[in-house]
């Protein structure tokens, strides 16, 4: 129980009726999760407002109401708090109601369209093996140290971000590695928190569905940046020209990392190959078991983060050239002389940079099979473009469904189709359901071949009309390729 004036500790009032000393069992954003003594707070979504629901909160026993406008009538004994922004004061009373965890804990952030998984998997991995209690935020799980909690969202909502700080303070975590996507902050799922640093990776195309041009996307990512108190560090990508657009106005310490620019961590590339990559970083060469330029860079801001945070250059690079990166990124699965990597790439930046990794290590003998998908209810713009990157890039692209949520599978597949010319079609196949997909690259290859199954990564499931199917891509193409070697 928190007393309701301490919650609201630094949440920007518009006014206040009623008991401001009650005490508040839980901040609660949703009425059907309200509980006797909840604060609700009514925050406007993208679907409703929930505002409309504070009927339902006080219905369910909430005490106190948080909201931008008042309802009328006004109900008794309810404490009625009207603020600025109930997005951000959400954020700021679930920390002062988890005793403000981000104080006691150095939290790094990292955002960028791709690379943030990869990014807070590796300093996570890091950061244990150097023996610190460490917490992840992270698409494919959350994790206080090897605990494993499973994760809904990228970011967590603003409730579940300061309860699992608050974990990992108790569990003696003095680390935390968090992905902070371009919709959480907007949605300020991470206001009220303090942040050591921040990191940011690139900016390419995707979800312009939700933020409308890139510009406001760009806007998204740099509000991060404008946020960063001034003893935090803000590391950003050189050699991505939204660097130096991140560093305007940021009052943390400006620091870069780069494999073409000067920067305060430069790497060059000495090789490449689907065995790991051979960095130069300060006149030393270091292997790394991770695959292609686009992890060069992760690593680089992984360096770059970790000595902003105190740590050893050497002790640094000597822990992370053992790491493997995290699951469903550029997996390799090899049976009977056909290698199958499955990759999360699901924008076209991501798919462009995987492809040409694996066709700057292909001998131009093999053929390289792409099995590509769109996610349905999600950025239309991206899927003629991931398309044609997969026609121009590979020896055959199969077009096939990834999540295709409420949308009908084969108005994705049309979408796709309409980035290719009539003469690439023939490069072309279309097939709707996933395992015959794969499986029809399966039989297509010969041995020495290589098939890239991109879009799912680590998920392990396809989202169909609401409903949630096992579905691996890993497992799916290691049973196929073990059927096929047995015959
Ligand atoms: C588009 C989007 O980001 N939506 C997120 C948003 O929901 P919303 O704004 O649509 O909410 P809404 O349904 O309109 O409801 C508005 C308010 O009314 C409340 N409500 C609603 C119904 C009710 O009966 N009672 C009630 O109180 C809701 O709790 C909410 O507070 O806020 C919710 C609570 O935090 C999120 O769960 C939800 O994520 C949805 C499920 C989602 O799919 N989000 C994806 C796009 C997302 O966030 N992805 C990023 C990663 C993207 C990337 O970089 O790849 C992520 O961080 O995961
Ligand atoms: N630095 C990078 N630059 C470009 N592409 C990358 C980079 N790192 C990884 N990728 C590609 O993007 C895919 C997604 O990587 P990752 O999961 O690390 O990104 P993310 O930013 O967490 O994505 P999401 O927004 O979906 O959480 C990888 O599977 C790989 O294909
Ligand atoms: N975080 C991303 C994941 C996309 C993964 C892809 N498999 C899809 O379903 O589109 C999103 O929600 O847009
Ligand atoms: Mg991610």
């Amino acid at each position: 129980m928190k007393v309701l004036k301490d919650i609201l500790y630094k949440v920007s009032l518009t006014s206040t009726i009623g008991d401001m000393e009650r005490e508040v069992s839980g901040i609660v954003f949703d009425s059907r999760k309200v509980e006797a003594g909840s604060a609700f707070v009514a925050v406007a979504g993208t679907q409703v407002d929930g505002h409309e629901f504070i009927g339902t909160a006080l219905e369910k026993g909430a005490s106190v109401i948080i909201c931008e406008k008042l309802p009328e009538p006004i109900a008794a004994d309810v404490t009625y708090v009207q603020v600025v922004n109930s997005a951000k004061a959400l954020g700021i009373a679930a920390a002062n109601f988890f005793d403000n965890p981000s104080e006691k804990i150095k939290v790094v952030a990292v955002t960028g369209t791709n690379g943030k998984t990869t990014t807070v998997t590796l300093l996570h991995q890091l950061f244990v093996s150097m023996g610190y209690g460490t917490g992840l935020l992270s698409t494919v799980e959350n994790k206080i140290n090897e605990e494993i909690i499973p994760a809904t969202h990228t970011t967590p909502d603003a409730v579940s971000v300061q309860a699992l700080l608050r974990k990992m303070v108790d569990k003696g975590c003095s680390h935390c590695f968090m992905e902070a996507s371009s919709h959480a902050i907007v949605q300020e799922r991470i206001a009220g928190l303090k942040l050591a640093g921040a990191v940011f990776t690139n900016i390419t195309h995707d979800h312009l569905d939700y933020h409308g041009t890139f510009d406001e996307y760009i806007k998204a990512k740099k509000k991060l940046f404008d946020e960063l108190p001034k003893d935090a560090f803000a590391l950003v990508n050189g050699d991505d020209k939204r660097g130096a657009v991140m560093l305007q106005n940021c009052k943390a310490s400006h620091q870069t990392f780069a494999l073409k620019t000067a920067a305060d961590f430069k790497g060059k590339i000495i090789s490449n190959t689907l065995e790991g990559l051979e960095l130069e970083i300060n006149n030393k060469m270091i292997w790394f078991r991770m695959i292609g330029a686009f992890n060069a860079y992760n690593l680089l801001g992984v360096l770059g983060a970790a000595m902003l945070l105190g740590e050893e250059e050497d002790e640094v690079l000597r822990m992370l050239s053992g790491i493997r990166g995290a699951k469903g990124r550029f997996d390799r699965i090899a049976i009977g002389g056909i290698i199958a990597i499955v990759d999360y790439a699901h924008t076209p930046d991501a798919l462009d940079n995987v492809l040409k990794t694996i066709n700057g290590v292909r001998n131009g003998n093999e053929q390289l099979i792409t099995v590509v998908g769109c996610g349905g209810n999600r950025d239309k713009t991206k899927r003629p473009v991931m398309a044609k990157i997969a026609v121009n890039e590979s020896t055959k692209a199969i077009f096939t469904s990834d999540n295709p949520r409420f949308e009908e599978p084969m108005d994705i597949l049309r979408d796709m189709q309409a980035g290719i010319g009539p003469s690439e079609m023939r490069k072309t196949l279309t097939i709707e359901d996933r395992r015959e997909a794969i499986k029809t690259a399966v039989m297509l290859c010969r041995r020495g071949d290589i098939i890239l199954i991109a879009g799912k990564g680590h998920e392990d499931y396809q989202e169909i009309k609401g409903v949630k199917h096992h579905f691996d891509d890993a497992e799916v193409v290691t049973e196929i390729l073990e059927q096929m070697t047995e015959n």
